[in-house]
């Protein structure tokens, strides 16, 4: 089976899914460390260099990829991964393949990101709690209709990993 782990930024896939590959005994691969190997270049550079547009056709292609490995792993995609072009429908369609949101309410991401928007290109600027929440409500209100089309949608708020992994291998 391969696992891929969707949700809006700083819900968590990235430190999930490195342990859960480690109790699965899979390989644990990270999109956006994945398109930065490819470009040479970190997100932000890519966005900031070349525009939002190439990092999404750059996405697209990486994770077309990854859907074509015959290797079973975890994959965390990039927050906005399955918003964008065919990537959701490309997910689904793939044999032995399991999507899992992990969902966070807006005022836990809020809480989560509020230290750690400066890595995040797309909400750097939001220095601002106010702006910041105002900006995730609004973001995730659009992005939600893709997410929710995961497999399984599991809320991570107040669970360890290890409860998680739990949930997910049940
Ligand atoms: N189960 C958890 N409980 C508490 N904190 C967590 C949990 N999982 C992750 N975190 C913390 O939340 C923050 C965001 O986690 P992480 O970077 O894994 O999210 P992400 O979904 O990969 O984000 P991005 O989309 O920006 O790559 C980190 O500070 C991490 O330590
Ligand atoms: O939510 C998003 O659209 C993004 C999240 C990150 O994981 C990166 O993929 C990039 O910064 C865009
Ligand atoms: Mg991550």
């Amino acid at each position: 089976m391969k696992t891929i782990l969707c949700g809006y930024m700083g819900a968590g896939k990235s430190t999930l899914g490195e342990q859960l590959a480690k109790f699965s005994g899979v390989k644990f691969y990270d999109l956006d460390h994945e398109i930065e190997k490819q470009e040479g270049k970190k997100i932000s550079e890519i966005f900031s260099k070349k525009g939002e547009i190439y990092f999404r056709k750059v996405e697209n292609e990486v994770l077309k990829v990854f859907l074509n490995r015959k290797e079973n792993y975890v994959l965390a995609l990039g927050g906005g991964t399955p918003c964008y072009a065919n990537n959701l429908s490309l997910i689904k369609e793939n044999p032995n393949t399991q999507l899992i949101y992990l969902k966070l309410s807006i005022a836990e991401l809020t809480e989560r990101l509020f230290l750690d928007s400066y890595r995040r290109p797309l909400i750097q600027h939001l220095t601002n709690r106010e702006n910041l929440e105002d900006f995730i409500r609004k973001h995730l209100f659009e992005r939600q209709q893709y997410y929710m089309q995961s497999h399984k949608i599991i809320a991570v708020a107040q669970k360890t990993i290890p409860d998680l992994i739990e949930e997910i291998l049940e």
